[in-house]
């Protein structure tokens, strides 16, 4: 069964905005394990606008469950994670004032970084994870770097969803079913959401992972925390 990985981003940017420690991020993941989420995802940015590199290390600490790291490896966040030890990294090639990741890798413009920086993970132990466009290529050219994993970038899956479930899902999963060739592991993350997260689970049920954050929050406004994270466990049990 795919597992469910909550990304607690949007939990810091709330904190971040008053100053202070409320809501605490490492509580409500404490808490978010205690309701059935398989994982923690946090990516933090250089601009520290939500997840601090200090939050990182408090919540290797205190997890049970598995911690996934996002983000640039650019030299910082190689020496954080290196410092952390997380279960996964998973590496996005954001741009520093982006307001959000907005692409995958080039995996074989970047081969020879992507394998550098795969290797010295490894080297700790962490599982690698490549965040990719639903391209076969970029899929081929993750496994070339020596990634475990890719992550697929789902943002077109969701944008397209509403009008035509049959076409947005299309290039997944051919991208994943050449994850699979590949011997790859596969998770897939961004825009995920009660409405589309289903349907993606359901047509591709070898996903190992799906990280989920925004939308996810946003639900717990209304829904709860606790009922939020057992309603998206619930799309991924069929
Ligand atoms: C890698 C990815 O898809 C992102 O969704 C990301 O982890 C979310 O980051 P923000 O919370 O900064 O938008
Ligand atoms: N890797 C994707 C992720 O962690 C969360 O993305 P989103 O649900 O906040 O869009």
């Amino acid at each position: 069964m795919t597992k469910l990985s909550v990304n607690i981003n949007k939990i810091a940017v709330v904190r971040n905005s008053r100053g202070g420690n409320l809501p605490d991020v490492v509580r409500a993941a404490l808490d978010i394990e205690r309701f059935g989420a398989e994982g923690i995802t946090v990516h933090p940015r250089p601009d520290a606008r939500h997840i601090r590199y200090d939050d990182v290390r408090d919540l290797k600490r205190a997890l049970t469950t598995e911690l996934n790291i996002e983000g640039n490896p650019i030299p910082g966040f190689i020496d954080l994670v290196l410092e952390v030890v997380p279960a996964q990294v998973t590496l996005v090639p954001d741009a520093h004032d982006a307001i959000t990741s907005n692409a995958g890798w080039d995996t074989l413009a970047n081969r020879a970084f992507l394998t550098d920086v795969t290797a010295r993970f490894h080297a700790k132990g962490i599982r690698v994870s490549v965040f990719v466009d639903p391209v076969a290529e970029m899929v081929a050219g993750a496994k070339a770097c020596g990634a475990d994993r890719v992550e697929l970038y789902t943002e077109a899956y969701a944008r397209e969803y509403p009008d035509d479930p049959q076409r947005a899902v299309a290039p997944y999963l051919a991208a994943a079913e050449e994850a699979r060739r590949q011997g790859l592991g596969l998770n897939a993350g961004h825009d995920l959401s009660l409405e589309n997260l289903r349907w993606f689970a359901e047509r591709i049920p070898w996903t190992d992972e799906v990280s989920i954050g925004h939308a996810l929050i946003c639900d717990a406004l209304y829904y709860g925390l606790e009922n939020t994270v057992q309603l998206y466990r619930r799309e991924l049990k069929f």
